[in-house]
C-alpha cells in the first residue's frame, strides 16, 4: 500500500480475533456494522488522525487479502502506509507480531481493537500527544458507574469496591515504542490490554478521558447498540419489500451469483447474467420504495441492460431509492439450489453487496430436501427482503 515518509507514529490495529462471544460465521473484525465492517469503520479514525502515522493491521490468516481490500476503500488510505499481516493466536501475541514491523522513524506506538469502530479520531490525537508530551504510556478509561462487588468466583460477595478509584478503560493505548516493545519482551503471562503488560514492566501508565462510543463490540447485543446508532428513525419511516428471481441451471454459461464469477461452476440462463440474487434484492428494493419491479424498471429492451452483470443492476435500484427520498436499511437474502455451496464465499459475497449498497446484506442458503426444482437441480431460486427508510 502506499508510504507516508517518516512517521512519528505508529498505530496497531488488531483484528486478529474470532469474536467468539459475539457468535457470528466470519471473524469480529470483518462483522459489518451498518454496511460497513467493524475494521473498516475502526480505520476511518485512525486514517482521520491529524499527524502521519504507520498502519499495522492484524487479521485471521485467511482474511489478509479481504482486508487490504477493504482498506483500499477506507477514505484517506492512500496517504497512510499500511501493513496487514497475520495476528497471533492471543491479542497479545497480534500486538508482538506487529511491534516487529515498525518503521525506524516511529517512537509512539498506539494500540487500537478493531472492535471498537466508533472510536472518534480525536482520541488518537490525544493519545499521541499525551505520549510525546509526557513520554509515558496513557489510556482512555471512563468512571466505573456500576457498584462494583468482588465475589469468591461461586457468586458469593466477598467485598464492595472503592469504585471512585476504578476506570473501565479503552483503547487506543499509546506509548513510547521503547516501553511497549521492552515490555512485550519481558512478558511471561498473558494480559487483557497493553497497559497491563506494560505496567508488569514497571512502566508507569495513566488514564486519560475516554469516550462512550469507545465502546466494544463483544456480544451481540453491543452490535445492535452500534447499529440502532446509526439508524433511529421514526417507525412511520420504515418500509419493507420483498423480491424473488428464478432461473434455470445452464451448462454453456458461466455462473454468476451476488455479484460475483464462481468458476467451475454451471452458470443460470437470462437476459443479463442470471444472478438470482443481484434480482431479487433489486425487487425487494423497488418494491419497499414503491417504484415497481425488476421488469418495469430494467426492461428487456433497454441495451444497457444485456448481459449486465448484477452490481449494474443494484447501483441503478439504488440510484432510482435515493432519487425518491430512500436510503437503505439492510437485506436479507435466502439462496435456495443445491449449488453453487454459498458458504464457502459467504463473507467475499456479504462484502461485495454491502459496499455496492452501502448497508448490510447477508445471505443465507439453503436446499430443499430433494423437492421441486431447486431440489431436483434444475435451477436456483432467491428470495430477498429488504428494509429502506425515508429520509427525512
Ligand atoms: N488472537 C487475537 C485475539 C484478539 N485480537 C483482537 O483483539 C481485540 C479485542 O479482543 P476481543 O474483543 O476479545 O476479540 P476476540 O478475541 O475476537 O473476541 P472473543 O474473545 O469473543 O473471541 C479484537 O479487535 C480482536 O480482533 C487479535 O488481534 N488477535
Ligand atoms: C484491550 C481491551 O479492549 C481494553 O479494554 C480489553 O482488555 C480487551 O479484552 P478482551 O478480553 O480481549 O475483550
Amino acid at each position: 500500500m502506499s508510504t507516508t515518509i517518516d512517521p512519528r507514529v505508529a498505530v496497531i490495529v488488531v483484528g486478529a480475533g474470532s469474536g467468539t462471544r459475539l457468535g457470528r460465521n466470519e471473524p469480529k473484525a470483518f462483522v459489518p456494522l451498518a454496511g460497513r465492517p467493524n475494521l473498516s469503520r475502526a480505520l476511518d479514525a485512525v486514517f482521520a488522525m491529524a499527524e502521519p502515522a504507520q498502519v499495522i493491521v492484524t487479521v485471521p490468516s485467511s482474511f489478509v487479502e479481504i482486508a487490504e481490500q477493504l482498506i483500499r476503500e477506507v477514505p484517506g488510505a492512500e496517504s497512510r502506509a499500511t501493513t496487514v499481516i497475520v495476528g497471533g493466536s492471543t491479542r497479545q501475541e497480534s500486538v508482538a507480531a506487529a511491534l516487529a514491523l515498525l518503521q525506524p522513524s516511529v517512537d509512539v506506538v498506539l494500540v487500537h481493537d478493531a472492535a471498537r469502530p466508533l472510536t472518534p479520531s480525536a482520541i488518537f490525537d490525544s493519545v499521541a500527544a499525551h505520549v510525546h508530551s509526557t513520554g509515558a504510556g496513557v489510556v482512555p478509561g471512563l468512571p466505573v458507574t456500576d457498584t462494583i462487588k468482588r465475589t469468591d468466583g461461586n457468586g458469593q460477595i466477598v467485598e464492595t469496591v472503592d469504585r471512585s478509584v476504578l476506570a473501565a478503560v479503552q483503547t487506543p493505548q499509546g506509548f513510547p515504542r521503547a516501553q511497549l516493545v521492552a515490555a512485550h519482551e519481558a512478558a511471561n503471562r498473558e494480559f487483557t490490554d497493553d497497559a497491563a503488560v506494560v505496567a508488569a514492566a514497571g512502566y508507569p501508565v495513566a488514564v486519560i478521558p475516554g469516550d462512550h462510543l469507545s465502546f466494544k463490540i463483544t456480544t451481540a447485543w453491543e452490535l445492535r447498540r452500534a447499529e440502532q446508532l446509526f439508524t433511529t428513525p421514526a417507525a412511520s419511516d420504515i418500509r419493507v419489500g420483498t423480491g424473488t428471481d428464478v432461473h434455470a441451471y445452464d451448462e454453456t454459461k458461466p455462473l454468476w451469483l451476488a455479484g460475483l464469477y464462481w468458476p467451475d461452476e454451471v452458470g443460470l440462463r437470462g437476459h443479463s447474467d442470471g444472478d438470482v440474487v443481484s434480482h431479487a434484492i433489486c425487487d425487494a428494493l423497488l418494491s419497499a420504495a414503491n417504484l415497481g419491479d425488476l421488469g418495469s424498471v430494467f426492461g428487456t429492451s433497454d441495451p444497457r441492460f444485456a448481459e449486465a452483470h448484477g452490481d449494474v443492476f443494484l447501483r441503478e435500484a439504488l440510484r432510482l431509492l435515493q432519487d425518491a427520498g430512500f436510503e437503505v436499511g439492510n437485506v436479507a437474502v435466502q439462496i435456495i439450489g443445491i449449488r453453487p455451496i454459498v458458504s464457502r464465499r459467504r463473507v467475499e459475497a456479504e462484502s461485495l453487496l454491502s459496499s455496492v449498497l452501502g448497508a448490510t446484506v447477508s445471505l443465507a442458503g439453503t436446499t430443499t430436501d430433494a423437492l421441486g426444482f431447486t431440489g431436483r437441480g434444475e435451477g436456483v431460486a432467491a428470495i430477498a427482503t429488504a428494509l429502506v427508510r425515508a429520509r427525512n
